[in-house]
């Protein structure tokens, strides 16, 4: 991205976001990164955006019923063959790290995901065994559930800051009254950060990445008046709650000052007006810290290094805004990913 701003070249956002992301938790998984010449994390990359793609499609088809078992005849090709490919990566990278456990007699340094997985595993007076298939399957769902979800919601922190310039302005503020003008934002920081906070929760709640959760119904029972039977699919509607008249104030608006209230209050709040971006209860999302951090100092970085601009309607770089509308799909993405220009400071 420096690079790219020194040069005055266009940045395609959520490509660099996706890198980044990606990036993020290949070194927490397995101590590489994603870029051209370490292809391990490119490969995990393109079958973490294959599969992604495989499950949107089947979803859909679930949802619609009775087309569930046509729709896992028409994937049956790519059912088998994503998983697969998946398995023999994941085979390969955990063998380099058993080796190179051995040749360190488990001493080595900088330990990642993989290599404690792997003590575990090997561990056979553990109180939970574990097997080679439940590891691989915890790595799948880190990078599944973990790379898209923190890279789109970033995105559209960055939209909704570049729509909003007075709002970026005081963001911008707040981190140059905080950290000063000679170093750059840490995460020990982030608690100092309030209006970024605000920031961050106020876009998740207009901009909520799984819009709709699936529950089952383990009963008969009656919902808004209505039965539900037992055993039936439920979606609830997170973007609904969160855009509800009756709990919040002009919805629709984006106003992170809403969340600019004392922390008790928030919590009162939250609980109160249905606040529910990671959802809720017992399925709710265990990576909710993780991603929150990730996008407070990716956002604070961004803000304070760069200034952002979509080009305008005669295309001159200045005053353009971002297209706020979204993909239709399980997955809420912008539709109009952001190219803009990133000038340093
Ligand atoms: C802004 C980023 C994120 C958003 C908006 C988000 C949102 C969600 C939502 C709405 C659910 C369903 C919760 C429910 O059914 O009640 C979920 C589940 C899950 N999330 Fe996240 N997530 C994010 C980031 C992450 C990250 C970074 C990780 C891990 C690295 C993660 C791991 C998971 C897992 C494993 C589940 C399934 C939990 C289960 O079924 O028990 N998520 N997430």
């Amino acid at each position: 991205m420096v690079e790219k701003a020194c040069k005055n070249e266009n940045v395609d956002l959520e490509n660099e976001l996706m890198k980044l992301m990606n990036n993020i938790i290949c070194r927490m998984v397995m101590s590489t990164r994603c870029s051209e010449e370490e292809d391990e994390a490119q490969r995990c990359k393109e079958l973490v955006e294959g599969s992604m793609e495989l499950a949107g499609k089947m979803a859909l088809a679930y949802f619609l019923g009775p087309l569930k078992k046509v729709s896992c005849w028409v994937f049956r090709k790519q059912l088998k063959e994503i998983p697969r490919q998946i398995d023999e990566l994941l085979e390969k990278i955990l063998k380099e790290h058993e080796e190179r456990a051995k040749r360190d007699g488990g001493e080595g340094e900088g330990k990642d995901l993989m290599d404690i997985l792997l003590k575990v595993y090997q561990d056979k007076d553990a109180e939970f065994q574990i097997s080679r298939n439940h590891m691989k399957a915890f790595f799948v769902d880190l990078f599944i559930a973990g790379t898209h979800t923190s890279a789109d919601s970033t995105h559209w922190v960055m939209a909704l800051l570049i729509n909003h310039p007075n709002v970026f302005n005081k963001l911008r503020g707040e981190i140059e009254s905080v950290v000063g003008k000679n170093r750059l934002v840490e995460e020990s920081d982030i608690p100092n950060l309030h209006y970024l906070q605000a920031i961050v929760k106020e876009t998740l709640r207009l901009y909520p990445l799984g819009p709709f959760i699936p529950r089952v119904s383990c009963e008969d029972c009656k919902i808004g008046g209505f039965d539900i039977p037992k055993e039936t699919l439920v979606l609830i509607n997170l973007y609904s709650i969160m855009r509800d008249p009756e709990l919040w104030d002009n919805p629709d608006e984006f106003k992170p000052e809403r969340f600019l209230v004392s922390h008790k209050e928030t919590n009162r709040q939250n609980h109160l007006l249905g606040y529910v971006p990671f959802g809720g209860g017992r399925r709710m999302c265990p990576g909710s810290h993780l991603a929150l951090t990730i996008i407070h100092i990716t956002v604070a970085s961004m803000v304070q290094c760069f200034d952002w601009k979509v080009p305008g309607e005669d295309g001159d770089g200045d005053g353009g805004k971002v297209n706020m509308e979204a993909k239709s799909g399980v997955i809420m993405s912008m539709a109009h990913p952001i190219v803009c220009s990133c000038g340093s400071l």
